[in-house]
């Protein structure tokens, strides 16, 4: 158990990792791109959940090297060096495809860890090989089905074996994976994007149509189309619900920078929300597919403000630890289109709001902490799938903050969430707070210390902010005066 850092205003400017679900495809797409080239990486997330899916990558055959990308040229022309953690570039030769059909009875084993988007994705990607690819993780992990990706695979004629209960972990997959007419339920988007990423790669002579039966969170296979779109894949959708996919295409090694996380960002957003501070942070794309982008709107309705800006804002010296340099600042490289800077503000009063999450799942955290400390009373909606996740993170959630001394009530798809603080900061024992295990409930409950500069809550499992977001805390301590 450690203590949190706390304060009541942050101020300053971060720069945020980079997405976990942009790192994750571009991993897997470009692993599927071999024999031509190599792929560039620039910025990847390097977290736990982004090196399970490294490590995937490398399990199946692809070869993956680290670089340290080259400091931005300052206004003199001299090379800065980036202290403390440089950026840092993938770079990944793909498999060959002729390793694709080389039948064989050796088992690939892969261990995913924590990470449901590298476990699902990566499922599909497996069942292109004529040989078997076992999956397996960690205790939350298993409790993950991928009951309806697996029978889709096996109506593919992917040959499926499940040790684990209900198609959870471990299992085993091995393709390959033929073309067809499907029915997919999907409980989670991430059963569809695993199909988009694997059925171009099917033989020539396949075409698969995916029809969908039930689909939350489109902003995630948005995500994936725009991938498939860069990439010249070609496939034919009626809204989200019915894909026509044919076979016999392929990936291109391709070199791209990853943008920033807005999912991470959530929780500066709301940390800069319930304490009325203005903090700036780089590397968010504005015009980037990732849906959590809409966390911005949700606080805007409760009365936060933000602007976005181009270029840096601020001199070297007063930027933040663990900032992530990059190239951006150079405006001469390629990858100057992604240099936007975010101002943020939280208001004097925050206001409670409905809020639909269904198209934001993983927001549920941090948001439901916003709410807690807003004026009046929020529900948060829409949003059963959230209880899917690395936990059930509307029990988890509505738990931990009654424990604290809020007013929340768990709903079948949220929670109502009543704003008053006064017990919380009342509330003269020793706070203690369970992470679960789960970085999200870490991360938004260690907001709740900016409020109580005097009685911090005393919370568990702090090592597992880095599944997302390694440096967290020291971002955190950064923007709060800290270090
Ligand atoms: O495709 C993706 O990159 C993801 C999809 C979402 O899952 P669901 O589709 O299960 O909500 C999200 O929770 C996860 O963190 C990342
Ligand atoms: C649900 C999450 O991730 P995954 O599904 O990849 O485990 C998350 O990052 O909140």
């Amino acid at each position: 158990m450690s203590r949190l850092p706390q304060v009541s205003r942050l101020q300053g400017e971060i720069a945020v990792p980079g997405s976990k679900s942009h790192t994750i495809r571009a991993l897997l797409i470009a692993a599927m791109a071999g024999g031509d080239g190599e792929s560039v990486l620039l910025s990847p997330l390097i977290s736990h959940d982004t090196l399970s899916a490294r490590s995937m990558i490398e399990q199946f055959g692809a070869v993956v090297t680290e670089e340290r990308r080259p400091a931005p040229a300052s206004p003199n022309g001299e090379r800065q060096e980036v202290e403390p953690l440089p950026d840092l570039l993938w770079k990944v030769r793909g498999i060959s495809p002729d390793k694709f059909s080389i039948e064989s009875d050796q088992v690939i084993e892969i261990d995913v860890g924590n990470s449901g988007t590298s476990l699902y994705l990566g499922s599909a990607v497996a069942a292109l090989f004529c040989r078997p690819v076992r999956f397996d993780g960690d205790a939350s992990i298993r409790k993950r089905s991928a009951k309806n990706l697996l029978c889709a695979l096996q109506d593919l004629g992917v040959d499926v074996r499940s040790e684990g209960r209900d198609f959870s972990c471990p299992y085993t997959v091995r393709g390959p994976i033929r073309g067809g007419s499907i029915n997919l339920a999907a409980p989670t988007s991430q059963y569809l994007s695993a199909l988009l990423l694997a059925l171009p790669l099917t033989a020539k002579d396949c075409h698969t149509e995916v029809s969908l039966d039930l689909l939350n969170e489109h902003p995630y296979v948005d995500i994936t189309l725009e991938w498939l779109k860069q990439q010249g894949i070609q496939w034919q959708n009626e809204d989200y619900d019915h894909y026509r996919i044919p076979g016999g295409q392929r990936y291109r090694p391709f070199r791209r920078l990853m943008p920033a996380d807005f999912s991470s960002a959530t929780f500066f957003f709301c940390a800069a929300a319930i304490t009325g501070s203005t903090i700036r942070l780089r590397g968010l794309d504005p015009n980037d597919t990732q849906g959590d982008k809409q966390t911005l709107d949700f606080l805007q309705r409760m009365g936060c403000k933000y602007s976005w800006f181009q270029g840096p804002q601020e001199s070297q010296e007063s930027q933040g630890p663990g900032r992530i340099e990059r190239l951006a600042q150079d405006s001469s490289c390629e990858e100057a289109e992604g240099n936007y800077t975010l101002e943020f503000s939280g208001p004097d009063k925050l206001q409670a709001a409905d809020l639909d999450l269904g198209r934001t799942p993983d927001a549920l955290p941090a948001m439901a902490v916003a709410c807690a400390c807003a004026a009046g009373t929020s529900k948060i909606y829409n949003v059963a799938h959230a209880r899917k996740k690395e936990t059930d993170r509307i029990r988890c959630m509505a738990e931990e903050l009654q424990t604290l001394g809020f007013s929340v009530t768990e709903n079948p798809d949220g929670l109502t969430i009543r704003g008053d603080t006064a017990e919380f900061l009342r509330a003269p024992r020793m706070r203690v707070a369970h992470g679960h295990h789960d970085h999200r409930l870490i991360m938004a409950l260690s907001l709740l210390n900016l409020l109580a500069p005097k009685d911090p809550v005393i919370l568990d499992d702090t090592a597992y902010a880095a599944v997302t977001f390694p440096g967290f805390f020291e971002n955190l301590a950064y923007l709060s005066g800290r270090t």
